[in-house]
């Protein structure tokens, strides 16, 4: 992406996130850039009053105007850039929402990849930081301002460079009093600039490569940062003495963050002093000229500290301009990134056919000789999977680790797509569908069911808005009513420590809520992948003996490695090596004498 095409873009994004702001920044360096001008215009004028011995009520007057237009000056520009400073705060937060909301749509495949979780680091580092969103606005308010001040200096300027009457002046005199003597200023001006541009352009150049290096040792930091301050991780931390692993991990990534500094740092310091001298030479030159023109009397002291003042703005501001065009072009490199990760495509289908919102739930889904492979791997975790599961059924699914049961239920869930093959419902292939009806259809407990810090009825009915009944209705289903019953604001107690007044609830409790986040759903598939496993024996036990009231008419499938527990299923699928070798039901399974029965009696044996 072009680097003005950004400029523009990002214009018009804070335009659109924050209206008037462009204006205000505008207004407000339009008097921050009037400022140094009252006092030297003023002072100038002070101090010729001085020496010409002018009555103190006329120097008291100007010191009076020049005190109070620079109060008034002052206050405004200080009361614009409260507004300035909330306005930044807002875009940051609105772009940070950007970022998190895209984050909630892209594919999950797509998620799951580490290039991407850069790309997402990028894109909030490129906002918020070195090249961010704020820098961008500073930056241009600093334009504006450098601009403004360039057009009160030329103003200001113009007087040292008509001739003054000079009766027989020659040699330097007469040469500082010609019009085209003026070009010494330009030229050292120009020179300044360029040299000033060519120091940013290297200084942008390393700052870049800086950034790209550096964005992956940042992600590690902060993932193994965040890791330390998780308090559910603090257990493991202590009893397996995590904390030097963690010091080790955190310390290499702040070691490599901290030599690329290093780098960063030594490569700035050898193009740094360029800037520096070619100032002292201009300084010089600036002197110079305006002090020969007071040594020949063809400007007063005043006029000549005026003039000094206004060269000095305008060679600062023309110098600032280059350095603010160069900033802008290196920051909106860095804003591209969030470009860039806002214009990932997703690959899936989105579809468009509507599930049919049948209220007999008639719902069949078809496998048909469905492989798949994840993203960046060589191996299928499914392969030729041909499965139907009809209306109402329970389908039990089991196998060993790793055998693919939660692939094949992820797939059906449409998180990821088939690499070969198709999965249908009721005769039509899922991608067709629109997606967000057809998420609809699924109540999912995976086994990393993650709860959030907040209310149990925000957990149950995963929205901040949701019908209370129900809500205890499926807890209670869920096995989770005499538990709520403790709870100090019932459903609208927080769960966890980041909330307020958080309740602590053990694992098992954890897993009722999932379920009852399952139930509330009330999708026409419930899908439970190990859905007791943290259960105590008695939780199980109901569960299963509440499990046709609890999933009453819908199709149900879960995952249990506990054997016994697929025993009141109509159907068992058995998965090895991401194939279903076997199904049927228990006792025709263990009729046939293959894996399930192999697994069943392996289980049996610590009961007998
Ligand atoms: N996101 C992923 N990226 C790459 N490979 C994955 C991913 N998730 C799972 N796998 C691999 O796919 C295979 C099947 O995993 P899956 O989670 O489906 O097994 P499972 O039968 O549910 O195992 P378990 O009983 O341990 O839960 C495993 O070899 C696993 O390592």
């Amino acid at each position: 992406m072009k680097n003005s095409n950004t400029i523009r873009k990002v214009l018009s994004l804070i335009h659109r996130l924050r209206r008037g702001y462009i204006s205000l920044v505008f207004i407000s360096r339009v008097i921050a850039a009037a400022q140094p001008f009252v006092g030297i215009i003023f002072s100038s004028k002070i101090i010729d009053l001085l020496i010409q011995r002018a009555p103190a009520s006329l120097i008291m007057k100007y010191a009076l105007i020049l005190v109070t237009s620079t109060a008034i000056l002052n206050a405004l520009e200080w009361g614009m850039k409260a507004f300035i400073t909330v306005g930044e705060q807002v875009l940051n937060e609105k772009i940070n929402q950007m970022i998190s909301e895209k984050t909630c749509r892209i594919d999950y495949d797509i998620l799951e990849k580490h290039e991407t979780l850069d790309m997402i680091k990028k894109a909030q580092e490129g906002m918020n930081s070195r090249g961010g969103i704020q820098s961008f606005c500073t930056n241009l308010a600093a334009g504006i301002q450098n601009i403004v001040t360039i057009i009160y200096s030329i103003i200001l300027l113009v007087p040292v460079f008509i001739p003054a009457p000079s009766a027989g002046l020659t040699g330097i005199g007469n040469f500082v009093n010609k019009w085209y003597s003026v070009f010494i200023l330009i030229l050292a001006i120009g020179m300044n600039t360029v040299m000033n541009m060519l120091d940013r352009k290297l200084e942008a150049k390393v700052q870049q490569s800086f950034f790209e290096r550096n964005v992956v040792w940042n992600r590690r930091y902060s993932y193994w940062f965040t890791m330390v301050f998780n308090y559910s991780l603090g257990k493991y931390i202590r009893l397996y003495d995590m904390q030097k692993m963690l010091s080790a991990k955190v310390g290499q990534a702040s070691d490599n963050m901290e030599n690329e500094f290093y780098t960063l740092r030594d490569k700035l310091l050898k193009i740094s002093w360029i800037p520096i001298v070619v100032n002292v030479i201009l300084q010089f030159v600036t002197y110079a000229y305006v002090g020969l023109k007071a040594v020949f009397k063809l400007i007063s002291v005043g006029d000549s500290m005026k003039y000094v003042g206004a060269y000095t703005n305008l060679a600062q501001s023309v110098q600032n301009i280059a350095g603010i065009f160069t900033e802008l072009d290196i920051e909106s490199k860095y804003l591209a990134y969030f470009y860039d990760y806002m214009a990932i495509e997703n690959k899936r289908y989105e579809g468009t056919i509507p599930t049919e919102k049948r209220d007999d739930n008639v719902f069949e889904i078809e496998f048909r000789d469905v492989s798949f492979k994840y993203l960046n791997t060589e191996t299928y975790a499914l392969r030729h999977v041909n499965q139907k599961i009809t209306l109402g059924s329970k389908t039990a699914v089991v196998g060993k680790n790793g055998a693919g049961k939660t692939t094949f239920i992820k797939l059906l869930c449409r998180l990821y797509e088939p690499t070969e093959g198709q999965i249908l419902l009721n005769g039509v292939d899922i991608r067709y569908y629109d997606y967000k009806d057809y998420a609809k259809l699924f109540g999912v407990v995976f086994q990393d069911f993650n709860l959030f810090s907040a209310t149990i009825g925000e957990n149950v009915a995963s929205s901040d808005e949701y019908d209370e009944k129900l809500v205890i209705e499926c807890l209670d289903k869920a096995g989770f009513g005499e538990r709520l019953a403790k709870m100090p604001d019932g459903i609208r107690t927080n769960i966890y420590q980041y909330e307020e007044n958080g309740v602590e609830i053990s694992g098992g409790e954890a897993q009722k809520l999932a379920i009852a986040r399952a139930l509330y759903k009330n999708a026409p598939f419930v899908i439970l992948d190990e859905p007791t496993s943290a259960l105590d024996p008695v939780a199980e036990y109901e569960i299963y003996q509440h499990f046709d009231q609890m999933v009453e008419d819908k199709t149900s499938i879960y995952i249990s490695h506990r054997m016994s527990s697929c025993r009141f299923c109509d159907n068992i699928l058995v998965f090895d090596e991401g194939q279903i070798i076997e199904s049927g039901s228990h006792e025709e399974l263990m009729k046939e004498g293959g894996l399930y029965s192999e697994l069943w009696n392996a289980q049996a044996q610590y009961y007998a």
